[in-house]
């Protein structure tokens, strides 16, 4: 993954001064949502100020547009509408790759992302992932937890195994992964808690709903100073440690092979990405 995806913000269709905002927001992407924030008696007037909108300049920010599903009276019309625009097209409920071959035949240039967020999405994460398609995942775990009853608890137990699933479905085809929105947005602890979760299970970063959630999510799906600190510091002494014809070097007490090395080089490498989109 080059392109950085710590902060992915929802921004809902209809409402016009948020899509303004977002221009000036220092998010990594932006989720313009044509499904679930825009009421039924709103959608095609979201359509068409979502069009509208699009003809500004959102800078470097990934622009993803979040259809309504083919199965509403809505999706075909939504695909048809930005068939070409945007960074991405995110199909909602995804639950089969069937879903994704019906947008992909409307939209035939555009990369598709999906919502994952039915039990049968869970599933067939890994037939979902390996879409040719398909460039990214993001976890839609407000419907997930709705379809499996699950309760929402700080933890996240409840959700493991379908975060997990999502997870390693991505990453083994390569593909972008998005954690879910925390929903308490005036709660910064929470959502610090729970985006450190979702880094550390391996999410590219977070999706938000609001604004005020940005900074944290920035912040914790980029490298730390110590992070980077470590890279260097492990590349340094492999290096040393290669020139004198061992494989095997030692920082801070803990054993570093050439795949940590790996590790590290890509940690520098997010970091260098993070400061050339913050430069751009
Ligand atoms: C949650 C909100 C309705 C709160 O809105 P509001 O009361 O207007 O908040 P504030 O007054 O605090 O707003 C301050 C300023 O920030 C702008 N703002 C607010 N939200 C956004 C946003 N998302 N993007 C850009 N700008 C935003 C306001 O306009 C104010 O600006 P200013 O006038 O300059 O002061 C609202 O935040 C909201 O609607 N959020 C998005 C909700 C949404 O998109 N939901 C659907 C996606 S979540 C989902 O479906 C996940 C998945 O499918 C699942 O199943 O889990
Ligand atoms: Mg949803």
């Amino acid at each position: 993954m080059t392109r950085p995806f710590r902060s992915v913000l929802y921004i809902p269709a209809a409402n016009p001064r948020a899509m303004e905002k977002a221009r000036t927001l220092p998010v990594d992407a932006i989720i313009f949502d044509l499904e679930d924030a825009v009421s039924p008696t709103e959608k095609a007037a979201a359509r068409e100020a979502l069009a509208q909108a699009l003809r500004e300049d959102y800078g470097n920010r990934a622009r993803i547009i979040r259809i309504n599903g083919l199965d509403t009276e809505w999706g075909e019309a939504d695909a048809r509408r930005f068939s070409g625009q945007g960074d991405a097209i995110l199909i909602p409920k995804v639950s089969h790759p069937g879903d994704l071959d019906r947008v992909a035949t409307l939209v035939p240039e555009t990369p598709l992302w999906a919502m994952m967020e039915t039990a049968q999405g869970m599933l067939n994460a890994s037939e979902i992932a390996a879409h040719p398609r398909l460039a990214g995942l993001v976890m839609g775990t407000n419907d997930l937890a709705k379809e499996i009853n699950a309760r929402f608890r700080a933890d996240r137990l409840p959700m493991q195994t379908g975060l997990g699933l999502c997870v390693l479905a991505a990453k083994a085809q390569g593909k972008v992964v998005v954690d879910g929105v925390f929903n308490a947005f005036r709660d910064d602890e929470g959502l610090r808690a729970e985006a450190e979760q979702g880094r550390d299970m391996g999410f590219d970063g977070k999706s938000l709903i609001h604004p005020a959630q940005i900074e944290v999510a920035n912040e914790v799906f980029a490298p730390s100073a110590q992070e980077l600190d470590l890279s260097r510091r492990q590349i340094a002494a492999f290096e040393e440690a290669e020139a004198q014809g061992r494989g095997i070097a030692v920082v801070d007490g803990r054993i570093v092979e050439n795949l940590h090395i790996e590790t590290a080089r890509a940690t520098l490498a997010r970091a260098e990405a993070i400061a050339r989109m913050a430069a751009e």
